[in-house]
C-alpha cells in the first residue's frame, strides 16, 4: 500500500489556536456510556442536502452546497423519504438596475423584489428577508450586511466583474456563496476604453463642450495621433486584451504588464509582455485593466507617475482605487501626465467639486464602461444562471469565493458525499466529553491517479460532519475550510493507492481523531486514534470499520455499538431489549478480532431508544460497552 499525501496547504493550520471542544447538546447518559443522541441536530442542518425547487428546472446537478431553511422541510433521509417537492420560493433582492431578461428568469424562480437605491441602512433592514442579493458596482456589501442577514443570506450575485464592493472574507466567513458575471461585459469595458482613448486623443468632449458653449476654437482642440503611439494595458486579462487587439487596429505598438498573464496570450495578440516599471516609463498611453486589489490599490502614485514619460496619457475603465487621485492631479498640473480619461473613482459618484473631475485635460464618465444594451442584458442573464443554480445547490462556475468542482466531478462524488459527512458525524461522536479536537486524519482509498482525484467536497463534507453535531456553526462549501480553522481543527488529507478499478473514484474513506479519548474505547486503532472507516455500496454509505473490528451496516438512521464478550444469544439479549421498548431494529452486524473473544456488534435503529432502554442494554453482563450514536 502507497500512501500519498494530498495535504492541502489551506488545511494546515500556522497558528495554532484553540483546541475544538465537543460539547454535547442534549445528551443524556447511561451507566456505561454517555449517549451522544441529539434528534435536535435538526435536519436544517443537512445544509449540503436541501434544495430549493423550481417547476421550470432545467437543472441536472445534485449536490447542494447552499443552506436552504425555508426548504429543510423537503430533506429526506435516506430511510424514509419525505415527500421532496415542498416549494417555498426564495426572496431575491436585486439593489440596482438589471436587464429584464435577467429579471425574467429570476422571477421564474423566485419572488424577485427591484429596491434601487438602499440606504445601507435600508439594505441591512431588509436583508434578512432575502435569500440572494444581486447587485451592480453601486451597493456595498459590507460584513454589517451579512451579520444583519442573520444566516438567510446563501448568495450574493455581482452583476459584472469587479468584486470589490463586496466584503468576500465577511461572505465566507457568514457561508454565502458569491458569484458574478465576468464575460458578458468585456467588450464593452474594452470599446469604452478604446472610446475614451480616441475621445481623448481628439479632445472630443472638450471640443464639444466648448462648442455648445458657442465657440469655434480649432487651434485650441489639437489632438495628437494613435498610430505608432505606445500603448501600455495594464492588467492583460479579459479586458486588457480586448483593449490591446483594439489597439493593435489602429496602429498601436501594444505593450502589457500583468504578473500573471501567460506571455504566448500576449504575443498571440501582437503584445510585448514587460516589467512594471517598463511599461509605465515607455508608453504614451497607459490603459489600466486590473483589478483593485490591495497591491493595486494606488499602484500609480506619486513614485510612479516621477518614472512616466512626460506627456503621457491615462485612460482608466477597471477602478478608480488603482489611482492615487491627488497623486494624478499632481502629475497633471505639472505636465507629468498630459490628459487623463476616467470612467471610474475611487469614490462613486465623486464629489462635485473633486478637482480631478473638473480639470480641462480629464475626461469623464460616470462608470459606464459596463453600460451598453448588450452587456447589460449579456450580464443580467449570466448572473441570474448562476444565482439561480447557486440557490438550487449547483456548484458555480463562477464562483469568487468558493472551490469551483465541475459538474462532472461533483455527479462523480454524489454517493461519497453522504458517506464523508456521515462518517465525520460518527468519528465525533465517538469523541469522549472534555477532549479537544485538533486534529482529523482522512485516508481516500482509491485507484486513481491522486491528479485524477479532487477531494475538496469530500472535505468540506467531513468537516462539517465533524463540526455540526457539536456546535451552532452551518458548514458548506464556502466556509468549511474557515469554520474548520476557526475552531482549531487541522484535517489532513492522505491518498492510499489500492489495485482496483480506478472507475470507481473511491474505495474507502477512513476518519481518524487523533489524540483524543474516546466514550467507545473499541473505536481507538492500534495508534490510539478514533478510527472509523466506510464505503459505499450500491449507493448507500456504509460503515465498514470501527478501530479494529470490521463491520458492516448502513450508515442509517441510529446506531448501537456495542463491544461484547464473543457469545451465543447476544444479539437477542440486545433485539429483545430494544423491542420491548419498540424500538425497531433495521439492520445490524457483528465483527470480532478473534473467535469467542471480544466482539462489535452495531445495530441500526429507526427510533431513538429512551435512556430506561439504554440503560439495560448497559446492564447485560457480557456487554462491557456501548455507544448510541445519532447519524
Ligand atoms: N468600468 C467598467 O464598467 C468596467 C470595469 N471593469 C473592471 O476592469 C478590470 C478588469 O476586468 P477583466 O479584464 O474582466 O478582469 P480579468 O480578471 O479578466 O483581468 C484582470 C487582469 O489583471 C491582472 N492583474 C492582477 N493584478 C495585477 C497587477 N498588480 N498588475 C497588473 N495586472 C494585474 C490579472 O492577472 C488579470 O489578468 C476589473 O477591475 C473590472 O472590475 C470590468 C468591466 C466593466
Ligand atoms: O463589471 C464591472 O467590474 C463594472 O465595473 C461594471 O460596473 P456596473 O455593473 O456597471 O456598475
Amino acid at each position: 500500500m502507497a500512501a500519498t499525501s494530498i495535504s492541502s496547504a489551506a488545511n494546515k493550520l500556522t497558528n495554532q489556536t484553540p483546541s475544538f471542544q465537543p460539547q454535547e447538546k442534549n445528551s443524556h447518559s447511561s451507566p456505561t456510556c454517555l449517549s451522544f443522541s441529539n434528534s435536535s441536530i435538526s435536519l436544517q442542518k443537512l445544509s449540503f442536502s436541501t434544495n430549493f425547487t423550481n417547476p421550470n428546472s432545467r437543472s441536472s446537478t445534485a449536490i447542494n452546497v447552499l443552506k436552504t431553511a425555508e426548504a429543510s422541510e423537503s430533506v429526506s433521509r435516506t430511510r424514509d423519504p419525505e415527500p421532496v417537492g415542498k416549494s417555498t420560493k426564495p426572496t431575491i433582492l436585486v439593489s440596482e438596475k438589471l436587464g429584464e431578461a435577467g429579471l425574467d428568469l429570476l422571477r421564474s424562480f423566485g419572488n424577485v423584489e427591484c429596491l434601487y437605491s438602499l440606504s445601507q441602512e435600508d439594505l441591512c433592514a431588509k436583508i434578512s428577508e432575502c435569500d440572494a442579493l444581486i447587485v451592480r458596482s453601486g451597493t456595498k456589501v459590507t460584513r454589517q450586511v451579512f451579520e444583519a442577514a442573520k444566516g438567510k443570506l446563501k448568495v450574493v450575485g455581482r452583476a459584472g466583474v469587479g468584486i470589490d464592493n463586496v466584503d468576500l472574507q465577511a461572505a465566507t466567513e457568514f457561508g454565502c456563496l458569491v458569484v458574478n458575471a465576468p464575460t458578458a461585459n468585456t467588450i464593452a469595458a474594452a470599446e469604452h476604453g478604446i472610446a475614451l482613448l480616441a475621445g481623448m486623443a481628439r479632445n472630443v468632449a472638450q471640443a464639444d463642450a466648448s462648442m455648445k458653449a458657442g465657440k469655434w476654437q480649432r487651434n485650441k482642440y489639437v489632438g495628437v495621433s494613435l498610430v505608432g503611439k505606445t500603448l501600455a494595458v495594464m492588467g492583460f486579462g479579459k479586458v486588457g486584451s480586448e483593449v490591446a487587439r483594439r489597439a493593435k487596429g489602429l496602429g498601436m505598438h501594444v505593450i502589457a504588464h500583468d504578473p500573471y498573464a501567460p506571455a504566448d496570450r500576449a504575443r498571440a495578440l501582437g503584445a510585448e509582455l514587460v516589467s512594471f516599471d517598463q511599461a509605465i516609463s515607455t508608453a504614451d498611453f497607459i490603459s489600466l485593466h486590473m483589478p483593485l486589489t490591495p497591491a493595486t490599490n494606488k499602484i500609480l502614485n506619486d513614485d510612479t507617475f516621477a518614472k512616466m514619460k512626460k506627456g503621457v496619457r491615462i485612460i482608466n475603465v477597471a477602478r478608480g482605487g488603482v489611482i492615487d487621485e491627488d497623486a494624478l492631479v499632481r502629475a497633471l498640473d505639472n505636465g507629468i501626465v498630459a490628459q487623463a480619461a476616467l470612467d471610474v473613482f475611487t469614490v462613486e459618484p465623486p464629489p462635485q467639486d473633486s478637482k480631478l473631475v473638473q480639470h480641462e485635460n480629464v475626461t469623464v464618465t460616470p462608470h459606464l464602461g459596463a453600460s451598453t444594451k448588450e452587456a447589460q442584458e449579456g450580464v443580467a442573464v449570466e448572473i441570474a444562471e448562476a444565482v439561480v443554480g447557486a440557490l438550487r445547490g449547483e456548484l458555480s462556475a463562477t464562483a469568487v469565493n468558493a472551490p469551483m468542482v465541475p459538474p462532472e466531478v461533483l455527479s462523480e462524488l454524489a454517493p461519497y458525499v453522504a458517506l464523508a459527512e456521515k462518517l465525520g458525524r460518527l468519528a465525533v461522536q465517538l469523541v469522549a466529553g472534555g477532549s479537544g479536537i485538533q486534529s482529523v486524519k482522512v485516508a481516500y482509498s482509491s485507484a486513481r491517479d491522486p491528479d485524477n482525484l479532487d477531494t475538496r467536497l469530500l472535505r468540506a463534507m467531513i468537516t462539517k460532519g465533524i463540526i455540526e453535531p457539536i456546535s451552532d456553526a452551518h458548514i458548506n462549501l464556502v466556509n468549511a475550510d474557515f469554520i474548520a480553522k476557526q475552531k482549531g481543527l487541522r484535517l489532513s488529507e492522505e491518498r492510499v493507492f489500492v489495485d482496483s478499478s480506478p472507475e470507481n473514484p473511491i474505495e474507502s474513506i477512513q476518519v481518524q481523531i487523533s489524540n483524543v479519548g474516546s466514550k467507545f474505547a473499541s473505536a481507538l486503532s492500534d495508534n490510539g486514534n478514533i478510527s472509523v472507516e466506510g464505503k459505499v455500496k450500491y449507493g448507500v454509505p456504509h460503515l465498514t470499520r470501527v478501530g479494529p473490528f470490521s463491520v458492516d451496516v448502513s450508515l442509517e438512521g441510529n446506531l448501537i455499538l456495542c463491544r461484547q464478550v464473543d457469545q451465543p444469544g447476544m444479539i437477542g439479549q440486545v433485539g429483545s431489549i430494544l423491542g420491548e421498548s419498540n424500538v425497531n431494529v433495521s439492520f445490524m452486524s457483528v465483527g470480532r478480532t478473534l473467535k469467542r473473544t471480544k466482539a462489535v456488534m452495531a445495530i441500526g435503529v429507526d427510533e431513538e431508544p429512551d435512556k430506561e432502554t439504554l440503560k439495560k442494554i448497559g446492564e447485560v453482563a457480557a456487554i462491557e460497552e456501548f455507544v448510541f450514536l445519532d447519524l
